[in-house]
């Protein structure tokens, strides 16, 4: 699915990433966590192909970076990050948003066709939204929207779909909305990238970690592998205790730091 092969991203003075090779095949599903800073963001970049290493190649759905199409390559890759949101129109009914995904348009000037209409009003009852289909989107709630931007990529039938900290700023409650939607990407023929900072956030949807720090990469793999006490200490400098419970890994940080 994203074969990465000794990525290096130079900027001026500093390595923003260091010769980062990651496998990712067909069939996993891989969480990326790491420290503010530690390079996730410019990762997924590469990944969309909106940046490029200073050295290494990037390959992603069978397509090699630098000798294909990439508006090609886009059209099967979903991006939820925390820019998109901001662009959509707040008085536009959430199915019209919704469906402005099947063209990768930011709104719509002319007529939706109603099959379309009717898949992202199907999405939207599919995350219990379908009350609010005809509400403007600037009515709903933060964790609501981000659904709905779920439901815009998906329509939009992606094989492979990158997440940016799709969680940040909701509270406890529409945080495990969010997740149960992201744990049911497991019935859709979909590949998933999501990066957190929260380790109780891998549903098990996540079948493998990946943890950078630095821009290097700290340890990739099957996520039991990777999600050791060990790991998460090499890669924050906090010593914690793993516990798993209803197939989610949760962090119980060290009194004193011992
Ligand atoms: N254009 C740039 N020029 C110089 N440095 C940059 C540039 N873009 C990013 N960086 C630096 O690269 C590093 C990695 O940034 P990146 O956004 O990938 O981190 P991140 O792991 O996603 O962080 P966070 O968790 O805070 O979102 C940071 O130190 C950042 O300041």
């Amino acid at each position: 699915m994203i074969s990465l092969q000794h990525l290096t991203l130079r900027r001026e003075e500093s390595l923003i990433l260091d010769d980062v090779s990651l496998e990712m095949k067909d069939g996993e599903n891989w969480a990326i966590l790491g420290r503010n800073g530690s390079g996730k963001t410019t990762l997924l970049e590469m990944m969309t192909g909106y940046l490029f290493p200073s050295s290494g190649s990037v390959e992603v759905l069978g397509y090699k970076y630098g000798q294909c199409d990439l508006r090609e390559v886009r059209k099967e890759i979903g991006y939820i990050g925390p820019s998109l949101m901001e662009k959509m129109s707040l008085t536009d009914p959430v199915w019209e948003v919704v469906a402005t995904g099947a063209y990768a348009y930011l709104r719509f000037y002319q007529d939706i066709p109603a099959k379309v209409k009717k898949q992202a009003i199907n999405l939207l009852e599919d995350m219990n939204l379908g009350s609010m289909a005809y509400h403007p989107f600037g009515t709903l709630s933060q964790g609501e929207r981000k659904k709905a931007m779920l439901a815009r990529c998906l329509i939009a039938n992606p094989k492979l779909l990158i997440m940016d900290e799709p969680c940040a700023g909701l509270d406890l409650f529409e945080r495990e909305k969010m997740l149960a939607e992201v744990d049911k990407l497991r019935q859709r023929n979909v590949s998933v990238v999501y990066v957190t900072h929260h380790v109780e956030e891998i549903v098990p949807l996540f079948t493998h970690v990946a943890l950078i720090r630095g821009g290097k990469l700290a340890g990739a793999g099957p996520k039991a592998e990777i999600l050791t006490k060990e790991m998460i200490l090499a890669t924050y400098d906090i010593p914690v205790d793993v516990e798993w419970d209803s197939g989610r890994p949760w962090i119980k940080i060290r009194p004193g730091g011992k």
